[in-house]
């Protein structure tokens, strides 16, 4: 469904240009659960970044379902984004002016593929229904986790591209998020690319990736 192949991504910085990403390559296939793992500052972000169509690689290929999108210029990538993509941010980026019910659905209404049965499955699976009304500063970390993975979810994207999805929580309510963001996936028959520092939750996934030196090790 997603494959990526020879990517290279460069930045320019105060200190010269760093090469960030030297040839990666990457599948996922509908319904696959893939961990990313790697230390910090090799480049996990900057490769989920691609392949959500968030920045542009340097070079290489890259197709999600068979669309070539390595060419396409900001308008397109923004348009596979609202139809295909679902990501949870490592900073979650919810919308602050938004309650937690328009969090969770304006994407979906974006897209066009606002289902008003699934979207309220959701709010209950996640444990939402109380807080629906609230704005996102009046919830914790962990609710706030759970409002970022049910809007990645609501349009029922055929990739989820998570950043350390539990980054900020502790390891029972972690392992309760993830299990739910592992549950709701699969139910959606999306892929799933997720970056982890935890070798525990990467074991969960079905295959794990390990990126270092700029390359799949
Ligand atoms: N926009 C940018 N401009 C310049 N350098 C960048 C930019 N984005 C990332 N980098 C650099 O690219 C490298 C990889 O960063 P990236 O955030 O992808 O790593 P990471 O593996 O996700 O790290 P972490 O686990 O700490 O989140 C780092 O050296 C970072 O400083």
């Amino acid at each position: 469904m997603l494959d990526a192949h020879d990517l290279t991504k460069s930045f320019r910085t105060g200190d010269g240009a760093i090469k960030v990403l030297d040839g990666v390559s990457v599948s996922v296939t509908a319904g696959e659960s893939v961990a990313l793992t790697g230390e910090s500052g090799s480049g996990k972000s900057t490769l989920l970044h691609c392949l959500g169509c968030l920045d542009a690689p340097d070079s290489g290929t890259l197709t999600l379902n068979g669309t070539r999108l390595d060419g396409l210029d900001e308008a397109g990538r923004a348009e596979i984004r609202r139809r295909h993509i679902g990501v949870v941010f490592q900073s979650l980026n919810l919308v602050p002016s938004l309650t937690v019910a328009q969090n969770l659905s304006f994407q979906a209404r974006l897209a066009g593929r606002h289902d008003a049965d699934w979207t309220r499955a959701l709010t209950d699976r996640l444990g939402l229904a109380p807080m629906l009304a609230r704005y996102p500063e009046q919830l914790s970390g962990g609710q706030q986790q759970r409002v970022a993975i049910g809007r990645a979810i609501a349009a029922r994207p055929d990739l989820v591209l998570a950043d350390e999805p539990t980054g900020n929580l502790d390891e029972d309510t972690a392992e309760r998020v993830l299990s739910l963001l592992l549950d709701l996936v699969a139910e959606t028959g999306a892929g799933l690319l997720m970056v982890t520092h935890s070798p525990r939750h990467a074991a969960r996934l079905g295959r794990v990736l390990h990126l270092s030196g700029g390359r799949i090790a």
